[in-house]
């Protein structure tokens, strides 16, 4: 079995309190896995540890995956959709890495995001505006984006969140044609049954790990429990981890690391 991502030992503080504590693990090549846990368990800073949006305070994670092939959905809420932009000039986008920011789109180029606007329900949507899209159009449209990109990991952060049933319906059959297209997918979810049902993989998390591996097993009663049990004797006011926040950056692109930092 091929690793897409290693975990070795990750540590994240946020101000030296353990955002993510010891998190050791890998996500296989190909697989379709949600991280779910409480509030506050750390999945969100999972995600922007992979992405190298925030330091490892120690331990690393190796990413088997060249960085332009990597695609990441924050959450909504982190998005500024301000900017004056079109539907199609936000799908666009997509195509950054290949093309970089300001060379011309190829006619090639222009159809395909018409291509995948059409792919996630939204012909006719090009022209818009994106601030003034619904919440649930908006998460199609950077569903759309991430079809451009190819992407052979694509991480995920509560792409349901306040989305209606027949979106997240749809977006759920774009998430599982990725997965049987080998892609690896990681999504930040909330709703246990949403994940048992689509989800094969679950990582559980309370800023430790508590279960990674089957949905069935990972979601038993036991581990719930265990995970709603640390996430509560979380003390904000404990003393500070012994970790040292001036740490070096460590996420290792293995798909352009040579020598130093490679896997072992
Ligand atoms: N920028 C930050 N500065 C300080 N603390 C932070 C920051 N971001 C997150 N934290 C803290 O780190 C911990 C983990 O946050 P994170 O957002 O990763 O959790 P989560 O599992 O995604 O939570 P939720 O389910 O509520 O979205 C929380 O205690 C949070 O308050």
């Amino acid at each position: 079995m091929s690793v897409a991502i290693s975990l070795e030992n990750l540590t994240v503080t946020y101000r030296r309190h353990p955002a993510l504590h010891h998190v050791s693990g890998h996500f296989a090549q190909g697989s379709l896995t949600a991280i779910v846990g409480p509030n506050g368990a750390g999945k969100s800073t999972l995600l922007k540890s992979i992405m190298g949006l925030v330091r490892c305070n120690s331990g690393r994670v190796v990413k088997h995956a060249a960085a332009s092939r990597i695609a990441y959905l924050p959450q909504q809420a982190e998005i500024d959709r301000s900017f004056p932009i079109s539907v199609l000039d936000c799908v666009l986008l997509g195509y950054w890495s290949k093309a970089g920011l300001f060379r011309r789109m190829s006619r090639d180029m222009v159809r395909r995001a018409e291509d995948a606007l059409a792919a996630v329900g939204l012909d006719g949507f090009a022209q818009r505006s994106i601030a003034s899209l619904s919440v649930g159009q908006f998460q199609r449209v950077l569903f759309a984006r991430i079809l451009l990109q190819d992407a052979e990991l694509i991480l995920l952060d509560e792409p349901f969140s306040a989305i209606d049933t027949k979106t997240t319906n749809d977006l759920l059959h774009i998430i599982k044609s990725w997965h049987a297209e080998q892609r690896t997918v990681i999504a930040v979810l909330h709703d246990y049954d949403q994940v048992r049902r689509a989800f094969p993989q679950s990582l559980l998390l309370a800023r430790n790990v508590v279960a990674w591996g089957e949905t069935e097993a990972v979601l038993c009663h036991e581990n719930l429990h265990r995970a709603r049990s640390m996430a509560e004797a979380v003390d904000e006011h404990a003393p500070l981890c012994a970790v040292d926040a001036a740490d070096v950056v460590d996420v290792v692109d293995v798909a352009h690391a040579h020598g130093e930092g490679a896997p072992r």
